[in-house]
């Protein structure tokens, strides 16, 4: 049983240590990491997802670039270093948290007038950008897991769990701080289609913590909730809009209507890092769109004939009428969110 979570996305002293959670659950693979372009590559290719550890992977990227760099001018340095910035941006569009971390790591130079001390500080950064998430994490869960009763069932989408994350995991916390308290959490997880996040990751990383979780297709899922008495959906979030508009994995939206029509409370779990206050509502989310591939094969096998037309949206976009409650490491909220969003970060 894998109580202690898989980190996956860690710094190695020379180059970064990354899970390949597309290898999963078949098999559990460490890559090394051992330049910017790999970072880039990485998170292009879903060798790590979720918006958190997207986040920590950049800034790690741009640390390993900052150990690499022979500039030895400092605003050669600086400058540079914005461009690299911009590469990483450019890998994927939606997860807020990329373009967060990135900015994280330019401000730290700010202050400092040398590209040695750059370079201790935005290392430094980037480990305390994983640190805190491991804290905020917790954090959520602990909120998370008084919205729930012993026994209650959930459901989830895609993987919004420790591997999405430092650890803990936004929408698979409370699964863990259940585990801890000795309480019976049980969870449906819904496989997530294209690249089935649901049941290659959330499923194997549920069932490692030893919680009771039934895998269902993405259409099963109206009926699951109906028949089998689900309590609560849960999922985590890409980019949540100032007024509470939330981004996340293809389905979501579909999930949150079906949830408010049978009746049941529909979470978003998400750390401040990706409430975007800046972009005011839903509308203004750039959704990325993946390669026709991933919809016309199966696990690596064709499904359609290989010129078939096809629409690949990554994320949706959940409107705020139809939240519960949005979870956060500063607690929880429910309606009215875009004061309530915006006064988190006073
Ligand atoms: C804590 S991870 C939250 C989200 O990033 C997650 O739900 C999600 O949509 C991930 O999409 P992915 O395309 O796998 O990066």
């Amino acid at each position: 049983m894998l109580n202690t979570p898989i980190r996956s996305v860690q710094w190695s002293g020379t180059h970064i240590t990354l899970l390949d959670q597309r290898l999963l659950p078949a098999k559990t693979e460490f890559l090394s990491l051992t330049s910017i372009k790999d970072v880039w590559d990485a998170i292009f290719k879903l060798k790590v997802r979720g918006a958190p550890a997207i986040g920590i992977a950049a800034a790690y990227g741009l640390a390993l670039w900052t150990q690499q760099t022979t500039l030895t001018n400092f605003n050669d340095f600086k400058s540079e270093l914005v461009k690299q910035g911009a590469y990483l941006e450019s890998s994927r569009p939606t997860a807020v948290n990329l373009f967060w971390a990135v900015k994280r790591i330019l401000s730290v130079v700010e202050p400092v007038s040398s590209v040695e001390t750059a370079k201790e500080a935005i290392l430094a950064e980037a480990q305390l950008i994983e640190k805190e998430d491991e804290d905020v994490c917790r954090s959520i869960g602990e909120y998370a897991i008084t919205l729930f009763h012993d026994e209650d069932t959930l459901l989830t989408h895609c993987n919004a769990g420790g591997i999405a994350t430092a650890r803990y995991g936004t929408a698979l916390a409370p699964f863990y701080i259940a585990k801890e308290r000795g309480m019976n959490l049980k969870a449906y997880a819904s496989e997530t289609r294209p690249v089935l996040q649901g049941a290659r990751l959330t499923a194997w990383e549920l069932q490692q913590l030893g919680v009771d979780v039934t895998l269902i297709t993405d259409n099963m899922v109206a009926h699951t909730i109906k028949s089998k008495g689900v309590t609560a959906v849960i999922v985590g979030a890409d980019r949540i809009a100032a007024n509470g508009d939330t981004a996340n994995k293809i389905g979501t939206y579909g999930l949150a209507l079906i949830a408010k029509s049978l009746g049941i409370p529909f979470y978003v779990a998400a750390p401040l890092s990706t409430i975007d206050l800046d972009t005011l509502s839903g509308g203004e989310i750039e959704i990325e769109e993946r390669h026709p591939d991933e919809v016309r094969t199966l696990n690596g096998q064709a499904i359609t004939t290989p010129d078939m037309k096809v629409f690949n949206p990554a994320f949706d976009v959940t409107p705020s009428e139809l939240i519960t409650g949005i979870i956060t490491e500063k607690g929880i909220i429910q309606g009215d969110y875009q004061p309530k969003l915006a006064k988190l970060f006073l």
